[in-house]
């Protein structure tokens, strides 16, 4: 058997070299670094067939002197540790490139690749050091499974709400309008007595998300659906109560199953684009619907003297009503502009923490 230098590849990182000798089926490996000198010895098969290789390889700069290397069937890759951390301009101490050595261009990375991979790594870890610390909740899996259900539950409410608003309209047209409460107020009432569980579910921090918009949003609907419809029949049969229903409903039967679909840690692109965007157009118009009925009620609760306040005599007989719904009217632009800005908030971080993520 002849001695031959097989052909090596190498590629360096900030504190390794990576050799890759090209030998196939290597035994009788010896490898070690000698003052600063990779020798590397064994046999397998080569560019010239099944026979003994070897090559010395001065480094150009100091290494350690432990090597560890992996031979597998087709070659065999060895990793030296450099003995301070740096960017090399060549492999070998000499300035003539050895024949037998080219660049790996598989593992080859320039500097700069180089260091943005160590931040990577860097990140990596520290996260999941971070993670490792907090701890972890015994209760997720039952929160999770709460709110899963709940969701369902309210997905279902306004879906029968919705199916059912649009089959009556395409079967009686416009006159669906006018006995839209009669059909759908007792579902309507159920899924909105339980939405005040939205209220508590940020205050008992099992969702990410602050109180106010939720207390924004049941309060001005509870107000709307409970007092002005509720307590005033004359109300009742009005078409603004069809449009506020289809107008709530719609937004509705998206924004659950995106959170369903969040309790199992999953997304549809599609839904969570309808979740974040639909609101952008339905929002104003909910609250405009919504005012158009508490103007309509005005002279209602004026002419019925329901829910007025019983004054002393000295200042007349009673407050009407229909001022605390002047008043409400004001508050309810107010409430928009709150929420509006809290939606268009909530958007922009879902979507900058998506292109990020694409990134
Ligand atoms: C003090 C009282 C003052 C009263 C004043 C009254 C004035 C009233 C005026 C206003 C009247 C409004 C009446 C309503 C009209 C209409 O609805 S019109 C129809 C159109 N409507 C809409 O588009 C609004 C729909 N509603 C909402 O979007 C919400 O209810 C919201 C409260 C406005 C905002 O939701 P929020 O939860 O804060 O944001 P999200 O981004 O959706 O969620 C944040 C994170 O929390 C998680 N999460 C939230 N809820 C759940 C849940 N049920 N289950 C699981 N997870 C949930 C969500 O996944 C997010 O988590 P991350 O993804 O990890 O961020």
């Amino acid at each position: 058997m002849q001695t031959l230098t097989p052909h090596v590849y190498w590629a360096q990182r900030h504190g390794e070299i990576y050799l890759r000798v090209e030998l196939s089926d290597a035994q009788n490996l010896n490898i070690r670094v000698q003052e600063n000198t990779l020798c590397f010895k064994g046999q397998g098969h080569g560019a010239k067939g099944e026979n003994e290789y070897e090559f010395s390889l001065d480094f150009l700069k100091p290494v350690k002197a432990e090597v560890t290397h992996r031979s597998t069937q087709r070659q065999v890759n060895i990793t030296v540790k450099k003995r301070e951390r740096g960017w090399w301009d060549r492999l070998a101490a000499q300035e003539r490139k050895p024949l037998f050595l080219a660049p790996d261009f598989d593992r080859w990375l320039d500097e700069s690749d180089a260091e943005m991979e160590l931040r990577e790594k860097e990140e990596k870890l520290n996260k999941i050091l971070f993670e490792s610390r907090i701890p972890k909740d015994p209760y997720l899996g039952l929160k999770k499974g709460y709110l899963f259900m709940y969701n369902l539950v309210q997905f279902l409410g306004f879906s029968w709400i919705f199916v059912n608003m649009t089959v009556r309209l395409f079967i009686l047209g416009q006159d669906s309008f006018y006995d839209t409460f009669h059909t759908i107020a007792d579902v309507m009432y159920f899924c909105q007595i339980l939405a005040v569980i939205e209220v508590v579910n940020p205050a008992l921090r099992l969702v990410r998300t602050g109180v106010l918009p939720p207390l924004i949003q049941v309060f001005g609907r509870n107000f709307l659906l409970f007092i002005i419809l509720g307590a005033q029949e004359d109300m009742q049969n009005k078409p603004v109560v069809f449009f506020i229903f289809y107008l709530w409903s719609t937004i509705e039967i998206f924004r659950y199953p995106f959170y369903m679909l969040a309790c199992i840690d999953t997304e549809w692109k599609l839904l969570t684009w309808l979740r974040y965007s639909l609101w952008i157009p339905l929002y104003p118009l909910g609250v405009i619907a919504e005012a158009v009925a508490v103007i309509q009620s005005i002279p209602i609760f004026d002419e019925t003297k329901v829910l007025s306040l019983p004054l002393p005599r000295a200042l007349g007989t009673s407050l009407s009503f229909s001022y605390i719904l002047q008043l409400y009217l004001a508050v309810m632009f107010l409430g928009l502009f709150i929420n509006f800005r809290h939606l268009y908030k909530m958007r922009k971080r879902r979507f900058r923490a998506k292109k990020k993520k694409a990134n």
